[in-house]
């Protein structure tokens, strides 16, 4: 079992989610956010992270400007695309910076299952998601679930995760639903909005992980 938290704003709690074991820490690029990070601040706040640890930068549709000015940084190891970037520009991403990509798709119904092919065809790992409402400021990081249902029994070509509105609470019966071997948290373990609540990070991972040897 995987884990990502995204959303970290400081050293501080890129440390913790280090200790609680995540896999992944991920850091959003994306102003209007209440967890957006800038750019001379990811160099500071990713100085250290333990090898291992696969340090994860979002973006929603950047241009290649603000993605050289990132992946310029030499702090990421993968790149997570959340906005409505085509599997053509997927696929540009992937070229031109050299790292791997992982795009992000909100469902909400069947017949958003679709399009997930043509992803796992250029992608090199997908995050399932939960669709946002359609009034929503955020593309992601919105805490709401879907249907896990929707996605029982799916597997695709390529690795992905499972977010949306999962919660130390929640993950065990998600893992079990859904068979994710990854999975993905932010507004789950904060106390508010861009700041992390350290003991359900903690409580998250730990939950994650005994759903998956339950699983086994
Ligand atoms: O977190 C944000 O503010 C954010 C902004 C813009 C696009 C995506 C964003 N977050 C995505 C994530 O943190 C996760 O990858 C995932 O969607 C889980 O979010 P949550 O439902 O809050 O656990």
């Amino acid at each position: 079992m995987r884990v990502k938290i995204c959303g970290l704003r400081s050293r501080a709690e890129v440390r913790a989610a280090a200790e609680a074991g995540a896999s992944y820490v991920g850091l959003v690029f994306f102003p209007p956010s209440p967890r957006n990070m800038t750019i001379p601040d990811a160099r500071w706040t990713l100085e250290d992270v333990p090898e291992g640890i696969a340090r994860v930068a979002l973006t929603v549709d950047a241009d290649d400007e603000t993605l050289d000015a990132i992946v310029g940084l030499e702090r990421f190891d993968l790149l997570q695309l959340h906005g409505a970037e085509t599997p053509e520009r997927v696929a540009q991403v992937k070229s031109r910076y050299g790292l791997p990509v992982m795009k992000a798709l909100g469902i909400a119904e069947p017949r958003h299952l679709g399009v997930i092919d043509s992803y796992a065809a250029v992608a090199d790992q997908l995050l399932i998601d939960a669709r946002p409402p359609r009034d929503a400021t955020l593309p992601g990081g919105n805490g709401l679930a879907f249907d896990w249902r929707l996605i029982a029994g799916q597997d695709w070509d390529v690795p992905w995760m499972l977010a949306g509105g999962l919660t130390p609470e929640n993950v065990g019966e998600a893992i079990r639903l859904t068979g994710a071997r990854q999975v993905d948290v932010s507004s789950g373990v904060e106390e508010r909005p861009g700041k992390k609540d350290l003991a359900r990070m903690a409580a998250f991972v730990r939950a994650a992980h005994a759903a998956a040897v339950a699983d086994a």
